[in-house]
């Protein structure tokens, strides 16, 4: 079994927990920096980014996550989780982790569509995920080793590079666990890496 950290500083925790237990995994929620050593993958919620990032900033969490993600443990970022693992934010707000290689546009959608819900495509997965958007960004541009996984009128709302993930909208709030059960493969994959290099 794997475990997954949920960091639990602000925003939409449980609901992460839950569908990790549910996919049969171990979740815990994170709270301190010294927690990541006992995970294989992080997972930033949803909420509000610039909360967030004080509360980073307040328990000491932004080196750690950027060691956790140079031994190559995935993280997944959902919706203010993506505005926090993004290398440039439009406008000239200070990006924070700098985790993907991508611009972020924070609340793209703007006043008129604070959230919605929208049935989208996405790469890898044979039937349409019902994706619920809430305040959200989405990637402006991407660098090349981005992979797209989903698009909202021809913006990018989940993508992939390397062992970072990304949503713009909240997977954790449907019933469908297919994008967690990407996650957990992803987590599957960097810990088989770790043990073939071991050998
Ligand atoms: N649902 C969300 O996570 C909203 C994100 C929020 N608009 C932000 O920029 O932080």
């Amino acid at each position: 079994m794997i475990t997954i950290g949920v960091l639990g500083l602000q925003g939409a925790v449980e609901e992460h927990l839950n569908q990790i237990k549910a996919a049969g995994e171990q979740a815990i929620i994170v709270k301190k920096p010294e927690q990541l050593n006992e995970i294989d993958g992080l997972i930033i919620p949803g909420g509000e980014s610039t909360t967030m990032r004080k509360l980073m900033d307040r328990y000491g969490f932004m080196e750690p996550i950027k060691t956790f993600f140079e031994l190559k443990k995935p993280v997944f970022g959902t919706c203010a989780g993506m505005v926090l693992a993004a290398k440039k934010l439009t406008g000239d707000e200070e990006a924070y982790l700098g985790l993907m290689d991508i611009s972020v546009k924070r609340n793209g959608f703007g006043r008129q569509r604070d959230s919605f819900e929208a049935q989208l495509s996405i790469k890898g997965m044979e039937e349409p995920f019902t994706t619920v958007f809430i305040r959200a960004p989405f990637a402006e541009e991407i660098g090349e080793d981005v992979e797209v996984l989903a698009l909202y009128e021809d913006h990018v709302v989940a993508a992939r590079q390397e062992h970072v993930l990304v949503s713009a909208f909240h997977p954790e709030l449907t019933g469908d666990n297919r994008f967690i059960q990407l996650f957990i493969e992803m987590v599957k994959e960097s810990i088989s890496k770790v043990e073939v290099k071991m050998c």
